[in-house]
């Protein structure tokens, strides 16, 4: 894999420029690769005026957002509820560890320098009413396929990171619903109300909060399971086809990959590989959510024995949303305190100098891994709005881990369904891969809402969902996801592209060096 150090390979920039000219690398990609490796400033700091702007960040505790405008909270009447049950949450174990935050951290600052990528994905929001076993290992499944497809087509390891055992609150765009003249308080995710059309169903209820809480550790303890029991081993790749794809396209190109891994394990084995080493036989894979419904996250955050920092641990890896991430808000005020690597949500309403404040107040220290930025544009604005972004970032001397959500720029409305198509989801993520190879910087990852289940909530693909399929599975509790077959197929698509970068970067560092004198 290309890397700074393969690079310094190629010495001066002219020699750089020389072997980009010996490997016929089209001149805008040579200019990229240029930027990004000629000698540069070490880490400016941010603007002054940005800094001071963001002086009231100073003393953090983990009530500490409280001083602080909190959007997208529920409006509780109960306060006596709300206090005993976030006093019953703060006396539960924490969900996670603060060392497996700190070793997801690490996997993140990987992917900012492209020697690993970020598969991010799970339900748009885990439901009470949709909890089981099948549906959790289903998802699982799902997301080792993706993992082994891009690994083995991309060839660079996959951190695997689930929007699952936590990811219950939802921000809205508005107050209320309006349903056949009927207006209600909107429906925010299993954890505040709940989803039926009533009056009762949409009061914020608190005890909601010990429910998610149960089953959020109830998720986590099987997907542990599975990640180490024996479930994830890769001898197991064959198997890990889901049954309703056995006669998909995108089922039996899978299972070529499988074959394909299959034939070189064996290989390996043959060499003298140790079939029963941890590496064989278990996988990482770590848990996310957006930190929206702040009171809970809070009666979670615990300080770490080892290194005295506070971690938020209900998750391993927390974000803040598009609509929560004001830099004088209660989220971002929480956020920056928790030693959890976090992310932040950016769409094209975002500007560069916004985003340079922003990552500043949230990362201070420059931590590689610490922060990753999910872009949701839409496919029709990141060509326009994300180089602007990448610039302001780099030439703030700012380390991010870049990753592409291409669902939540995407949503419209058919047929009464809030839909998305393949289509424009997939183009959202060749625009987020073609700017970063334009630019000289590092696609980190993908980050999708997603399913297991053979759902029919986006349009298009290869599965070839229709409108008039739209209400036969529309399962989702607020936005509508990839089923297993589409999300597949989007790993084959984001495999073909990291080939494709590790391609280009392989030419270039087989270049022969010119000559140092
Ligand atoms: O998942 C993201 C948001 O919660 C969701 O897109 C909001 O949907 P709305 O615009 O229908 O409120
Ligand atoms: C609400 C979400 O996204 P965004 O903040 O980007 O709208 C989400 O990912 O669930």
């Amino acid at each position: 894999m290309m890397d700074i150090s393969t690079l310094r390979h190629c010495g001066t920039p002219v020699a750089v420029k020389t072997a980009c000219r010996r490997t016929r690398f089209p001149r805008h990609q040579t200019r990229a690769i240029l930027r990004q490796h000629s000698p540069r400033p070490v880490a400016q700091p941010i603007n002054p005026p940005l800094l001071r702007e963001s002086e009231h960040l100073t003393a953090w505790t983990p009530e500490s957002w409280q001083q602080f405008q909190a959007h997208q909270q529920p409006n509780y009447t109960e306060l006596q509820k709300v206090t005993d049950a976030l006093e019953t949450i703060s006396r539960l174990p924490a969900l996670v560890f603060a060392g497996e935050c700190r070793n997801l951290q690490s996997r993140l600052a990987k992917c900012a320098t492209g020697e690993a990528f970020l598969v991010q994905g799970g339900d748009c929001a885990e439901s009470f009413s949709q909890f089981s076993a099948n549906r959790i290992r289903d998802s699982f499944r799902v997301q080792l396929q993706m993992a082994l497809v891009a690994m083995f087509g991309g060839g660079v390891p996959v951190v695997k990171v689930g929007r699952m055992a936590g990811q219950f609150a939802k921000p809205r765009s508005s107050d209320t619903e309006t349903f056949d003249g009927v207006e209600l308080p909107s429906y925010r995710g299993d954890i505040i109300n709940g989803q039926e059309f009533t009056a009762e169903a949409r009061i914020p209820d608190p005890a909601r909060m010990v429910q998610a809480y149960n089953q959020s550790a109830a998720t986590l303890n099987l997907l542990r399971g599975f990640a180490s029991g024996g479930y994830a081993s890769l001898q197991r790749v064959m198997k890990w086809n889901l049954g309703f794809m056995d006669s998909s396209d995108k089922g039996d190109a899978y299972l070529e990959v499988a074959k394909r891994v299959d034939e070189a394990i064996a290989f390996m084995v043959a060499c003298g590989l140790d079939e029963n080493t941890p590496i064989m036989n278990e996988t990482e894979f770590y848990v996310s959510h957006e930190a929206l419904l702040l009171p809970y996250e809070q009666a979670l955050t615990r300080e770490d024995s080892t290194t005295g920092l506070w971690y938020d641990c209900s998750g391993h890896m927390l974000w803040c949303g598009e609509r929560t991430r004001q830099l004088d808000g209660a989220h971002v005020e929480f956020m920056r305190g928790i030693g959890n690597p976090i992310g932040v949500k950016v769409s094209d309403k975002m500007d560069g100098g916004q985003l340079v404040s922003l990552v500043a107040a949230l990362n201070p220290d420059n931590v590689p891994g610490r922060l990753t930025v999910i872009v949701r544009m839409g496919a029709d604005k990141v060509r326009a709005n994300l180089p602007r972004l990448i610039k302001a970032v780099r030439d703030s001397g700012q380390v991010v881990t870049w990753v592409c959500d291409p669902m939540h720029g995407n949503t419209e409305c058919v047929a009464g369904f809030k839909t998305r198509r393949f289509e424009r989801i997939r183009a959202e993520v060749e625009a987020f891969f073609d700017v970063h190879e334009e630019l000289g910087s590092v696609p980190g990852g993908i980050h999708l809402e997603m399913t297991g289940d053979d759902v029919t909530e986006c349009l298009g693909g290869g599965a070839s969902v229709d409108e008039g399929d739209l209400d036969s599975r529309y399962h989702t509790h607020c936005d509508p996801r990839l089923n297993a077959e589409q999300a597949l197929e989007m790993a084959f698509y984001v495999a073909s592209r990291l080939a494709k970068r590790k391609d280009m970067m392989c030419r270039l560092s087989a270049a022969p060096a010119a000559p140092i004198f």
